[in-house]
């Protein structure tokens, strides 16, 4: 059993254009979406959509839209109430496979409420293997929020009457299905600024940054002082003048930047990197090597959800014992179908082109000081 948190989720709306987006026109849509959605909510389609059980974990009324969807499709869900509408997000999207993205704030949440919520997850997760934390936190919710729920989640012990109780599609919560049944649950983090800084810090099994979270992640962890610094593997460019296109294709680079966030508290990490794959550099002490995906050119309709396409798709290996091989390729493999798909749409099985996924183990460039 998966749960995921999602703190501000969304009605994800997709416009998809005719032409490039023009700033300031008026543009007839081509076709139009709408998907309930935040970054845990899309996992947990995910893993639906592959026949993992999972909870989706979220604030929000019975009767808002997001909550209705999600019982429209299937997903297994725990709302709590909040007296308030959830957000609308907007993707425009262009035949090119460009994605403009506008979120909205999200509702206000007040300290019962952000208590309630920390409480349904910490009783949601008692035998559960893996929790996904994802996205961004919404007014009222502490930047620490991740940071302090990793802290509890790790000593949450498992509690009979909690795991006999029902969740939203009336079945009873499945509890235990897994070897993870008398620990606590594992924890894997997807979010950016300063919650994701806040919650690296606290040591969750797994982060899941793209290039752009990472580089945040390493100015808030280490400071320029670490950036300067030679780190284990030879830095051709210091991290306070890279890009994020730069370091995206520069995987030594976010391997460094990865390795200096490990002396800050950070373990596993499975570094997104768009069109240039993925690097999945294994908790230190770990033994594991750091491993390479890559995959052919891919035509891109939406990246909407691909990041969280690709944590399903690791948590989904992980949860039938995969090698992290193996997890590294289902996580490029359901990242690419996502982008592949319109919308916020989540990959099922039949979407999936594991053949084309290339995984290697990583070996860094070194600088060539001869010269
Ligand atoms: O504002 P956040 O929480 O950072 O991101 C929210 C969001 O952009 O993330 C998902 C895609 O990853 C979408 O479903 C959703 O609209």
């Amino acid at each position: 059993m998966i749960i995921t948190v999602t703190p501000n989720p969304s009605l994800d709306k997709t416009v998809e254009l005719p032409d490039p987006l023009a700033v300031g026109q008026v543009q007839r849509a081509a076709a139009q979406h709408a998907e309930p959605g935040g970054k845990g909510v899309n996992i947990s389609r995910a893993l639906t959509a592959a026949g993992h059980q999972t909870l989706a974990l979220l604030p929000g009324d019975p009767t808002d839209p997001v909550l209705t969807a999600l019982c429209e499709i299937g997903v297994a869900h725990r709302g709590l109430p909040v007296g308030e509408a959830l957000r609308t997000n907007i993707a425009i999207t262009d035949p090119a496979g460009t994605t403009t993205k506008i979120n909205e704030r999200g509702p206000q949440l007040d300290a019962a409420a952000v208590a309630g919520f920390q409480e349904m997850i910490l009783r949601a997760a008692q035998g559960a293997s893996w929790a996904a934390l994802a996205g961004s936190l919404p007014p009222g919710a502490p930047t620490d929020f991740y940071a302090r729920l990793i802290t509890a989640l790790r000593e949450n012990t498992p509690d009979d009457a909690v795991s006999a109780s029902t969740d939203s599609t009336g079945a009873e919560s499945p509890g235990t299905d897994d070897a993870a049944a008398d620990d606590s649950a594992l924890v894997a983090v997807d979010a950016s600024g300063e919650a994701l800084a806040a919650a690296a810090a606290a040591g969750p099994d797994l982060i899941k940054p793209n290039a752009e979270e990472l580089l945040e992640l390493h100015t808030a962890l280490c400071g320029a002082e670490q950036a300067e610094k030679p780190g284990p593997v030879e830095a051709p460019t210091a991290a306070a003048t890279i890009t994020p296109e730069e370091l995206e294709i520069d995987k030594t680079q976010v391997l460094r930047l990865v390795r200096d966030c490990q002396a800050h508290g950070v373990r596993a990490a499975l570094v997104t990197l768009g069109a240039h794959g993925a690097l999945l550099v294994p908790a230190p002490g770990s033994g594991e090597p750091v491993l390479t995906a890559s995959g052919p050119p891919l035509e891109v309709r939406s990246t909407v959800g691909a990041g969280d396409a690709s944590l399903a798709g690791y948590l989904s290996a992980a949860q039938r014992g995969a090698s992290p091989a193996d997890r590294l390729r289902q996580a490029m493999a359901q990242g690419r179908a996502a982008a592949s798909l319109p919308g916020s749409t989540m990959p099922g099985p039949d979407d999936l082109r594991l053949s084309d996924v290339t995984v290697a183990e990583f070996t860094p460039e070194t600088k060539d000081t001869a010269s």
